[in-house]
């Protein structure tokens, strides 16, 4: 990285810290609502409550020897981590273990009845059927007739806000209230990224979704909109390959928003049938690559990744998880440059993410002097700011 000194890498050993919090209350709160959503049978229930001891008070086991993504884990760290205390280990480690230790436990990679149950996804349907997604279908017909780039820009901060749907987040606030209404972009580098997307047709959009439901859903409808007016000419949207941080998008969940947006009715059927189209003809494609559910930043992203972001226009990454993983998972000095700790991804890259991590970058100090005059450092983790940041290479 250019002239950039590091930083701590985060880890939840200190009580008191947000990382802390998501492995001592976080964690204990997804395994009692995953457990209170399914009729899990005895096996399960057993294997949950040995995954709470274990999460909470126990050390890092290893993976059994059949395990399907042993390989994987161990070159991940796990030969490495085994042994020590969750708490003592990086956060974002810890954390990407957990769930795939929770779809263990529930029987998700099998084999056996349970095999490719998401154990998420009564949580995941709920907020696609809600009427608050209605809503936001409904106001599409109102965009309608409106200017293409007013449209676009729109769609944009849709998408952008829609990361504030984070269901790993509400379910374990507090009464699982809604984020105070305080919005306020800290970074706004939304002409840069427009520029990059300049409408000459034969570009290709990389989007790394975060959420599924109502972050998706705005981030398919920009998808198609840039699609359709031919501000790229391929879309190619990477999802996760089995269920994470609880609401993180998966295959099943772009089919169910496409379907949930062709029967809309109205604009939101139009953009689902254009997307449909799209899909059917190659314009839009779907990736499920393992390195998408890894407890490891970007920077350690395999060849076949890498080249895939190469060939991009534009690679946008979505949310909170992938700004921590883009930028390294350290506590990096707000005002460090965006553009130098994300020097090593091979190309054009935008993060649009609202703060719910303390996790951040590119500020500049004014503005991190502003948002610690006002709420000391609640911003950070609130999620009622945003970003959009922007790096062009060379
Ligand atoms: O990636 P997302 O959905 O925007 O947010 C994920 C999140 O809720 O999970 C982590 C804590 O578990 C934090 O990084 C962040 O608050």
């Amino acid at each position: 990285m250019p002239d950039t000194p590091s930083a701590p890498v985060l880890l939840g050993d200190q009580p008191g810290s947000f990382p802390h919090s998501v492995l001592a209350e976080r964690h204990p709160a997804i395994i009692r609502q995953v457990r209170e959503a399914f009729p899990y049978e005895p096996w399960q229930h057993r294997a949950l409550d040995e995954l709470l001891a274990n999460c909470t008070k126990g050390e890092i086991e290893p993976l059994p020897a059949d395990a399907h993504d042993r390989d994987l884990w161990e070159t991940w760290g796990l030969r490495e981590y085994a042994g020590r205390s969750w708490f003592d280990v990086p956060w974002l480690w810890s954390e990407s273990w957990f769930y795939r230790r929770l779809l263990q436990a529930v029987g998700y990679f099998g084999p056996g009845p349970w095999q490719g149950i998401d154990p998420f996804r009564p949580f995941k349907r709920d907020e696609l059927d809600s009427h608050e997604t209605d809503e936001e279908l409904a106001a599409l017909d109102d965009l309608a007739g409106r200017p293409a780039g007013d449209v676009a820009q729109a769609l944009l901060h849709g998408s952008l806000w829609g990361n504030r749907a984070d269901l790993g987040f509400r379910l374990s606030a507090e009464g699982a209230r809604a984020a105070d209404a305080a919005p306020g972009l800290v970074a706004d580098d939304s002409d840069r990224l427009w520029a990059l997307l300049g409408g000459t047709g034969t570009g290709t959009l990389c989007l790394v979704a975060d959420n599924a439901g109502r972050e998706l859903v705005p981030d398919l409808l920009l998808i198609a909109h840039l699609l359709a007016h031919g501000r790229v000419g391929r879309a190619v949207l990477h999802v996760k390959p089995y269920p994470y941080y609880v609401s993180d998008a998966t295959t099943a969940d772009v089919v169910d928003a496409l379907r949930r947006l062709t029967g809309a009715g109205g604009t939101a059927a139009e953009y689902g049938q254009r997307l449909w189209s799209a899909l059917a003809d190659g314009r839009l494609t779907l990736r499920a690559h393992p390195f998408s559910c890894a407890p490891l930043p970007y920077e350690e992203m395999p060849g076949d990744l890498r080249a895939d972001f190469a060939s991009a226009t534009l690679t946008v990454v979505k949310g909170d998880l992938n700004y921590r993983r883009l930028v390294g998972d350290r506590l990096w000095a707000p005002t460090t440059p965006f553009p130098d700790v994300t020097a090593y991804f091979p190309g054009a890259v935008a993060a649009l993410r609202t703060l719910k991590s303390d996790v951040i970058t590119g500020l500049d100090a004014r503005t991190e002097a502003e948002l610690v005059a006002a709420e000391d450092q609640r911003w950070r983790t609130s999620g009622t700011h945003a970003l959009i940041q922007v790096r062009t290479p060379g």
